[in-house]
């Protein structure tokens, strides 16, 4: 779904996060999200997901979010989180499932079809022999690839990933890279946020790169990732 922000500008405690961002993604694109500690990628991503408040408006496929209901926008987006503490110790096959709660009826979460996102998306990641494993007994490697596997289960098709690739092996990282492009593929459109630019240049078909709450260049990856818009992004990023 073609995702569209429009002059976004978000305040936290009465300081300007995020400064005047527009963009426009197209289907079947892998966005990566860049720049410095603190330039405001996560709370971009809230701010999509409307869990910060903010000015401007969020389109997708036309629809503006803000006249959707949550469970509406959980159903069209599914987000990766960094991290997710949980209190109790579900089996990661419940976590994922929880990633059908916006599709539940009556509160249920038990249909067939229910049942077979859960197993699709645990197959998907190769995590299928942790279906009945204690999340909270999980490494963070792990931990990311059950989050990963919830947002698939979801059945959105935008995926906002927050450096989902930043606790796994290499060989997790592979099998995600080739599973978002094999979704891009099928027409989702997904924006995730990194740390590694080098990595991004081949991984990613666009990059919109944030500096201090502002959208400072977006593009293909070849003409805004060059060794020079690298540098720029990273250089002096701390503001007195
Ligand atoms: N709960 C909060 N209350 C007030 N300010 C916050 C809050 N969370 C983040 N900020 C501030 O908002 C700005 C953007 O933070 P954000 O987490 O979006 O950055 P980021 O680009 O995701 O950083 P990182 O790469 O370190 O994860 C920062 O200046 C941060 O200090």
């Amino acid at each position: 779904m073609t995702l569209v922000a429009e002059d976004i500008s978000c305040r936290r405690d009465g300081r300007l996060v995020l400064d005047d961002i527009s963009f426009s993604l197209p289907d079947g694109t892998m966005t990566a999200l860049l720049g410095p500690n603190g330039a405001g990628k996560t709370t971009l991503l809230r701010v999509i997901l409307g869990l910060e408040k903010a000015d401007g408006r969020i389109l997708l496929n036309g629809a503006d979010l803000s006249t959707l209901t949550r469970r509406e926008v959980a159903r069209r987006i599914a987000y990766v989180p960094q991290t997710n503490t949980v209190a109790f110790a579900y089996t990661v096959a419940d976590m994922v499932a929880m990633g059908r709660l916006s599709h539940a009826r009556f509160g249920l979460i038990t249909p067939a079809d229910d049942k077979d996102a859960v197993t699709g998306a645990l197959a998907r990641l190769n995590i299928s022999h942790l279906a009945d494993r204690a999340y909270t007994q999980l490494s963070g490697g792990e931990q990311q690839a059950v989050l990963i596997a919830r947002a698939l289960a979801q059945g959105g098709r935008t995926l906002l990933l927050d450096e989902p690739a930043s606790a796994l092996d290499f060989g997790q990282q592979k099998r995600l890279w080739a599973q978002l492009r094999d979704l891009a593929e099928q027409g989702y459109t997904i924006l995730c946020t990194t740390h590694d630019p080098l990595r991004a240049r081949e991984i990613f078909d666009v990059a919109l790169l944030m500096r201090q709450g502002r959208l400072v260049d977006c593009g293909a990856v070849g003409s805004v990732l060059t060794d020079e818009g690298i540098d720029t992004l990273y250089a002096s990023a701390h503001v007195p």
